[in-house]
This record gives structure tokens, C-alpha cells and sequence, in this order.
């Protein structure tokens, strides 16, 4: 059970205790998925010693069973109850991890609670080693949510797309992301033309013409777990310089695909790219990492980048997408989802890379 897991990794690292609000670190210990908990304290409280408790909005009853839960009602004071939980798990001071995004007012409160008794830490430094490496299980949950993101680009190519905005090609695109999935993992880029320099281009108003070159963005989410694929289309022939660039991106994909393999530093995939586009002459139009983490967030360890010093090994999942943009002119990205099975990179989105004129 990965809970068990997770104490016995923070007992070891010397950790007395943790406080874990909602999100993909509490859903990944708990398995609960409590949506908008929103402002209503709701609170994990993990102990070294092997006890847990969870602090809960009543509102949430029905959603959570088999597991050690106080529940607190609109009206009441929730910190009562937490003070009786930390009594309970003879949590009374000493070193505790707590969730890097959880929000002030409660941190403020549980710091009141312990009395300058407690030494914080974020929670990300004991539990990034567990969530890096997916199992089996989560491989396939995400190899599920690409299929999905792969689905809509074949379909998106047989769409009438000339004439239509940014906006109504995204808001397609995620209706149909919707309809296959759980839902949408961040909100669709559809950037078009000279807005296709900008790598995360809100969808606006413009509407795709004869020789756009259009960056298209977009994941979706089966049982928490995201998908993100970029490719990039042309409508109608685009500028030669274009297809350079187009060609240029493909082949630093490729190379930093390559690199893939159990034991090479993340940097290393972050170069391959990077010296590709550098040898092409586009080094300073390529402005962000190469890559990011991919899971139960869209966005997590192991970063792609020039400081990447993650060694790359076995059920790590992160995606592969440089890009080059040159203001005025546009843009390219193309970008799979990775991961590293049996000590080698296998891609989860398989969507063809070639240039495609529509
Ligand atoms: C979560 S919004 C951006 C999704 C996109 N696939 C992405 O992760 N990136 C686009 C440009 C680089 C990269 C990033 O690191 O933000």
C-alpha cells in the first residue's frame, strides 16, 4: 500500500510526521479524489509511527470509507478537531512534511496549533522518489489517456479547419477530449500563425488561414492520470523557412528520444534536443526544457532541462517536446509522452510527426 510506503520512506529520512491537503499527492496516498474541497479545511495527518487520520467536510461522507476519518460540520471549528488528531497521534511537535501548496490560512493555523513546536518541510522532498516511478498499473492508465489524445488528433485532421478561430478549434477539442476521457488535463493551445511564437498561446480570436502553421497542445486525464501531446500542422503550404524550422524540431525530438534509457541523466535528453536546434541556428528561439514530468499532474518530476540532474530509470514518465519560435514569423513544437520500460524509452503517444498539409 503506497501510504505504508510513503511512512516508511519518511521515518527513514527522519521525519516525525505529515500534513497532506487535497490533491494529486493526497489522491496518490489515499486514493480519495475530493473535488473542490475548496476553502473547508480537509487535512491528512500522517505519524511516523504508522497512524494516520483524516480531517474531512462532512459534505464529504459519502465519498470516503474504510479509513480513519473526523468529520467536521459548516459552523464548527475544524481546528478543535485537528488538535484532537495531532493528541491522538502523539503528533505534539518534531519534524513534520507538509503539502507545498497547501494554503496559508490553514498553515498558518496548524503552525498556531503546534506552539513553535514544529519544524515544516516540504512534502515533495520524501514523496517525489515514489511518485517519479509509475507501476504497471499507472503505465497503463496513462498509455490509456495518450490513446485517447492520439484518437483526437486523427480526427481533428478531417475537420473542416480553414476559417475557424482559435478558440472554437479548442473548445472542439476539448468537448471531444471530454467525451473519450475523464476529461481535459490543462486547457487546449491552439496558436496560429505569428501567435504560434508565444509557447503558451491562449487561444484568441484569429481565425486559421492558407499557410498557418498551427500548434496544437492538448492532454486528457483516465482515473487522474494526464496525457499532453503537442503537433504542429500546416494549412495549405506554409513559408519555407517554416518547414525548416518544422524539420528542424522533428529531428531534435528524435535525437532527444534516442537518449532514453535507464541510467542517463535527464540533462542528457535535454541536450540531444538542444544541440540539434543550437546546430540549425534556431539555439535562441528554443526558450524553455525540453521536457517535463508527466502523471497524476501535467506538470511534475523529472524535469527535461539543461539542469535536469534526475538519472533517468525504470517506470519514470515525463514527455519530449522541444520547440523553436521566432517572433513574427510562428512557430513549431512537437511533443510525446515517454516512458521508460524495460530500460528503454518507449513512447505512449504515437500520433505520426511528419509534416501535414492540410
Ligand atoms: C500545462 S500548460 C502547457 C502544456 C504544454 N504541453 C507544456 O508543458 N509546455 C509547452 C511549452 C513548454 C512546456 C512547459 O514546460 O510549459
Amino acid at each position: 500500500m503506497r501510504l505504508e510506503r510513503f511512512i516508511l520512506e519518511m521515518e527513514n529520512a527522519g521525519f516525525d510526521g505529515a500534513i497532506v491537503s487535497p490533491g494529486a499527492n493526497f489522491y496518490y496516498l489515499t486514493g480519495f479524489n475530493l473535488h473542490e474541497t475548496g476553502e473547508r479545511p480537509t487535512l491528512l495527518v500522517i505519524s511516523s509511527d504508522g497512524a494516520y487520520h483524516l480531517l474531512a467536510p462532512a459534505m464529504y461522507r459519502n465519498q470516503i470509507s474504510n479509513f480513519p476519518v473526523t468529520f467536521w460540520s459548516d459552523g464548527e471549528n475544524p481546528y478543535h478537531k485537528l488538535s484532537w488528531i495531532f493528541g491522538e497521534l502523539k503528533l505534539s511537535g518534531g519534524r513534520l512534511l507538509v503539502e507545498n501548496t497547501m494554503r496559508a490560512d490553514w498553515l498558518i493555523n496548524i503552525l498556531k496549533l503546534g506552539n513553535g513546536r514544529f519544524e515544516l518541510h516540504p512534502l515533495s522532498q520524501v514523496i517525489r522518489e515514489l511518485r517519479m516511478r509509475k507501476d504497471e498499473k499507472e503505465i497503463k492508465l496513462m498509455e490509456h489517456a495518450a490513446k485517447v489524445v492520439d484518437r483526437v488528433f486523427d480526427e481533428l485532421l478531417t475537420w473542416d479547419l480553414l476559417g475557424i478561430s482559435e478558440r472554437e478549434l479548442a473548445l472542439k477539442i476539448e468537448l471531444r477530449i471530454r467525451e473519450l476521457s475523464d476529461g481535459i488535463s490543462f486547457e487546449p493551445i491552439v496558436a496560429s500563425g505569428e501567435n504560434a511564437a508565444n509557447p503558451h498561446h491562449e487561444p484568441g480570436e484569429r481565425k486559421l488561414r492558407k499557410g498557418d502553421m498551427v500548434i496544437l497542445d492538448y492532454g486528457a486525464r483516465w482515473r487522474g492520470y494526464c496525457s499532453d501531446i503537442t503537433r504542429t500542422i500546416a494549412i495549405g503550404k506554409p513559408n519555407e523557412r517554416l518547414v525548416e524550422i518544422y524539420e528542424t524540431v522533428r529531428e531534435a525530438q528524435e535525437k532527444a528520444f534516442r537518449t532514453v534509457r535507464e541510467g542517463v541523466m535527464a540533462r542528457e535528453v535535454d541536450s540531444a534536443a538542444r544541440e540539434a536546434i543550437s546546430k540549425a541556428g534556431y539555439g535562441e528561439y528554443f526558450p524553455h526544457r525540453t521536457g517535463h514530468g508527466l502523471g497524476l499532474e501535467v506538470h511534475e518530476e523529472p524535469y527535461i532541462g539543461p539542469d535536469g540532474d534526475v538519472v533517468l530509470g525504470e517506470g519514470m514518465t515525463f514527455t519530449i517536446e522541444p520547440g523553436i519560435y521566432v517572433p513574427g514569423l510562428g512557430g513549431v513544437r512537437i511533443e510525446d509522452d515517454v516512458a521508460v520500460v524495460d530500460g528503454r524509452g518507449r513512447r505512449l503517444t504515437r500520433s505520426d510527426r511528419e509534416l501535414i498539409l492540410l
